[in-house]
């Protein structure tokens, strides 16, 4: 069995390539970061190190290396005779991987079972948005997605910033959750011990997205704010514990309302997110987890998100609004982009027009006029 894993970064080899491998995979690696290509290829093992209480160490073996802006004819053809491709690049990237997976589609020979493909991303649907980009690149030749088969997952593993001296080894925290829909699967699901199949995933990634997201989200930007340079001196700081508390408080009565969890169960799985956030051996930075502010400010993602559904309800997302001010400020940021962008745009742009082009929240939608205050006032302070 082979398994194609577009990505090669934290997630890539700390989670989901580990899992690959206990389920018996042999891997493949695609990516485009020509060193790290050339170190898996060298390589003949690597270790995942879990750092926290209850840690372990695995090593991970039996895998090659395919650099896809050299030579992308080879990833096509992994992928094409492979059981199964997964990707963890970020949500912004599925569309650069998703020409590779279609020409793959097109090459896949008759008699092989449909090919497997699921995004392991952090953001709802992100199969679904490979998918359909999948079906455009395919164009005339649409019918070779029947070659495959597109199921959401949601992942969850803390794997922070890589220590430049472990070199293909990743640090990672003890905890871990890879949840798959089974419906695509239509009853047969593929055997990956370490992950578990469930009827609709939505509850999973909109719980996991809206309160271990929310919740680092918070975390980073108030810290950030505060003075705190990683995740768990942030937590640590008693007013950036109750900001992201209180954050997370709403979102979880809406994770409640919404998908009817018993409010004891998501009492409990907050508590556990912060307690993961304060694990100090991670030294997560908060630059890491506040990374692209544009994205984490999008209309669906955790923080508009859950504060639209919330004052759709008629309730005012006030700590969740206080969270949207801190990632207004996450300006200046080295190496992001998208920070610099954000600054531009808060310089340039009016507050309805950074809602707008931003967070892409609707006309007269309840939320507005609070988001459009809190754009304003952060331009203000400037
Ligand atoms: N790190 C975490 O704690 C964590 C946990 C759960 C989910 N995720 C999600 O997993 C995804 C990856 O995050 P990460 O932390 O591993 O990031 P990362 O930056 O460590 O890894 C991403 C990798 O993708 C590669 N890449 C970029 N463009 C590519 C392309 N066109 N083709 C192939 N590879 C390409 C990069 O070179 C990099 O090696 C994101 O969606 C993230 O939200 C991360
Ligand atoms: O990867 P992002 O940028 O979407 O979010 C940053 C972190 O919150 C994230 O990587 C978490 O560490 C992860 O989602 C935990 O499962």
């Amino acid at each position: 069995m082979t398994a194609v894993h577009f990505g090669a970064g934290n997630i890539g080899r700390g989670f989901i390539g580990l899992l690959l491998h206990e389920a018996g995979h042999d891997l493949v690696f695609v990516d485009v970061n020509a060193p790290l290509i050339e170190a898996l290829s060298a390589a003949d093992a690597y270790r995942v190190i879990e750092i926290g209480p209850g840690g372990r160490d695995t090593v991970v073996t039996g895998f090659r290396a395919i650099n896809s802006a050299d030579d992308r004819d080879a990833a096509v053809a992994a992928v094409a005779t492979a059981d199964i491709a997964t990707t963890a690049v970020g949500p912004t990237v599925l569309r650069f991987i998703a020409p590779v997976i279609a020409d793959a589609l097109r090459a896949r020979p008759a008699h092989l079972a449909p090919l497997i493909v699921m995004a392991c991303e952090n953001a709802l649907q992100a199969t679904d948005a490979l998918r359909a980009e999948v079906e455009q690149a395919l164009g005339d030749s649409s019918e070779a997605l029947d070659r495959a088969v597109f199921a959401n997952t949601a992942v969850d593993r803390i794997v922070p910033t890589a220590d430049p001296t472990d070199g293909l080894d990743v640090r990672v925290e003890p905890f871990c959750e890879w949840a798959i829909e089974s419906a695509p699967f239509a009853g047969s699901v593929p055997s990956i011990p370490g992950a578990h199949f469930v009827d609709e995933l939505a509850p999973y990634i909109e719980r996991k997205l809206f309160t271990v997201n929310t919740g680092h989200a918070a975390t980073a930007y108030v810290g950030r704010l505060a003075g705190a340079t990683t995740v768990h001196e942030a937590i640590g700081m008693p007013a950036v514990r109750d900001a992201v508390d209180a954050a997370l408080r709403e979102t979880s009565a809406l994770l409640v309302a919404r998908h009817g969890f018993d409010a004891a169960t998501q009492d409990a799985y907050r508590e556990t997110a912060l307690r993961r956030f304060a694990n100090d051996a991670l030294a997560d930075p908060v630059e890491r987890v506040g990374r692209q502010p544009l994205r984490k400010l999008s209309r669906h993602e955790r923080l508009i998100e859950p504060a639209a559904a919330l004052a759709e309800q008629g309730v005012h997302p006030v700590a969740l609004l206080e969270v949207v001010s801190a990632a207004l400020q996450f300006v200046g940021v080295a190496g992001d982009p998208e920070s610099e962008e954000l600054a531009q745009l808060l310089a340039r742009q009016s507050a309805e027009e950074i809602v707008d082009t931003v967070t892409g929240l609707e006309a007269g939608h309840p939320l507005r006029p609070a988001l459009v205050d809190r754009v304003a006032a952060v331009q203000r302070a400037r």
